[in-house]
């Protein structure tokens, strides 16, 4: 999928240039610097997508909204769904054990459990906004358990800081300074090219057939 969208300035300041983003199926991560445009561009991709019929989204932002309403109506607010059909998501995120809590007591982690939840279960393209941002590394696997799972017959469109995750990734785009810098598959993506788009030193390491991205200090 081609996902065309015009370019966003603040007053003077360009902040997205005009893009075209490949999106394949499987996962898909935007990674670059803070401040590259990640989130400005997932979010125009948002935009983008919110005229095509049938294309059903799920969204979980960097930063959520506090509100005072229990978990299960945070599952259930914006649909006619049935809390039966977030089940299997419950199950294997384990965020049932959130049930009957209001969303703005639970840690930042536990909210963005709940709002992966959320989007796994309304769409078919899944955008998350720093994916794992705030989760333990339990919550990091599971995350990474039902996105291998799912992969096949979902889209997920990611940015992340975490390295990590280009050994999981199908398809990644690189962004600096409101630009994409390259969209390509995991393997393109290389120490020279890391070191020029965040500035320091970084060593790529091999494990179980991976590749690791460290800051070499
Ligand atoms: N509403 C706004 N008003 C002014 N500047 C903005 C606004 N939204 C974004 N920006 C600027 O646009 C740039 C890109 O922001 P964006 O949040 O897309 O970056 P990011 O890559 O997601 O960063 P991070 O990794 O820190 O979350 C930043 O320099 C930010 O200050």
């Amino acid at each position: 999928m081609l996902i065309q969208g015009a370019k966003v300035k603040v007053g003077d300041r360009l902040i997205l240039s005009d893009f075209s983003l490949e999106v394949r199926r499987g996962l898909n991560l935007v990674i670059g610097p803070n401040g590259a445009g990640k989130t400005t561009l997932l979010r125009s991709v948002i935009r983008a997508l919110n005229s095509l019929q049938g294309m059903e989204k799920g969204y979980v932002p960097a930063e959520f909204f506090s509100s005072d309403i229990p978990v299960e109506d945070i599952l259930l607010s914006g649909t006619r769904n049935k809390l039966e059909k977030y089940r299997q998501y419950v199950e294997l995120l384990d965020v049932g054990k959130l049930f009957g809590k209001r969303f703005s007591t639970l840690s930042t982690g536990e909210k963005r459990m709940v709002l992966i939840c959320k989007a796994l279960t309304e769409g078919d393209l899944i955008i998350m906004d720093e994916l794992t941002s705030g989760l333990d590394l339990k919550n990091q696997r599971k995350v990474l358990e039902v996105i291998n799972h799912l992969k096949r017959n979902k889209t997920f469109l990611a940015s992340t800081h975490d390295l990590q995750w280009l050994g999981y990734a199908d398809y990644v785009t690189l962004m600096k300074s409101g630009q994409i810098v390259l969209q390509s598959t995991p393997e393109e993506v290389t120490e020279d090219l890391l070191e020029k788009v965040y500035e320091i030193k970084i060593k790529r390491v091999d494990f179980k057939g991976r590749p690791l991205f460290l800051v070499d200090i």
